[in-house]
């Protein structure tokens, strides 16, 4: 099994052309994620987040400065580099184990490492019994479980989550928040998770990023212990700590700064 890689960002910028204007999205990124750590991202809308993920998934390459993972340039998108989305992308024709399958297939994995990939992943996800299943027959929550599943069997070192539980119930939510963090200890991956919620980016992060908008810059960045604490201490019981409230009130206060212009 692969385990989590490094991603570093050095003199980074990025702007997008919009009408041949140029718009500024990214500024000084100087950014090192170490292997392992579930590093969570919050800011206001339009501050730059997604940006800084598609250009570690290699979607789009930085304007200025260079983006690694575990010390090699990013070229382009590549499996080592998992992707989920807000909404899952599963193809409906396909199975829930087929769709978990799908990534290692096309790499030419035999048909035994496939399927025992598959056990592995859709077990760690709570699927094992949705196996045969289509997409279309699973709730959101259940959906959104498949597409991790779907991304972990690829054994990526990195794992890049876009909000990925912004559509659920607040319910759903919290459990799969839980879930999360057993997958993170049980693989050791590196996360970089995006949010637009603050109790989310407390509760699951090793690590706290807060991005500024205008050009997006990291404003915060300090770290979090509350996911290590793992399943030893229930999640109300963790959320009612006097430094997890605390931490919360100065990613809050990251996220309302007037933005600093130099
Ligand atoms: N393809 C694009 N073309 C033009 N401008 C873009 C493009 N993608 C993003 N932008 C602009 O770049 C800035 C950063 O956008 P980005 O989507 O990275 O922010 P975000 O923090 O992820 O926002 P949200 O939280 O709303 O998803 C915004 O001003 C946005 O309008």
């Amino acid at each position: 099994m692969s385990h989590g890689r490094a991603i570093a960002f050095e003199g980074v910028e990025h702007h997008f052309d919009v009408g041949g204007t140029p718009v500024p999205a990214l500024d000084r990124i100087d950014l090192t994620l170490e292997p392992g750590e579930l590093v969570t991202l919050a800011g206001p809308s339009g501050c730059g987040k997604t940006t800084l993920l598609r250009l570690v998934a290699g979607f789009l390459p930085p304007a200025t400065g260079s983006v690694t993972v575990g010390g090699e340039p990013v070229r382009g998108p590549a499996e080592e580099r998992g992707v989920v989305f807000q909404q899952p992308t599963l193809f409906p024709w396909l199975t829930v184990r087929g769709n978990v399958e799908l990534g290692p297939r096309l790499r030419g994995v035999a048909k035994a490492e496939r399927a025992e990939l598959a056990d592995r992943y859709l077990r760690l996800v709570g699927l094992q019994d949705f196996a045969q299943h289509r997409p279309y027959e699973l709730s959101g929550g259940m959906q959104q479980r498949c597409q991790i599943a779907r991304v972990l069997a690829n054994e990526p070192g990195i794992v890049l989550m876009d909000e990925p539980f912004g559509a659920l119930d607040a319910l759903t939510r919290e459990r799969l928040q839980e879930e999360l963090l057993e997958i993170w200890r049980a693989t050791g991956r590196t996360i970089l998770f995006i949010t637009h919620s603050v109790d989310e980016a407390v509760f699951l992060g090793s690590r706290v990023l807060v991005m500024s908008p205008r050009p997006g810059r990291i404003v915060f960045d300090e770290p979090a212990v509350f996911g290590e604490h793992g399943a030893r201490v229930p999640a109300d019981e963790i959320r009612a700590l006097p430094e997890y409230v605390a931490l919360c009130d100065r990613v809050r206060h990251a996220i309302h700064q007037p933005t600093n212009v130099d």
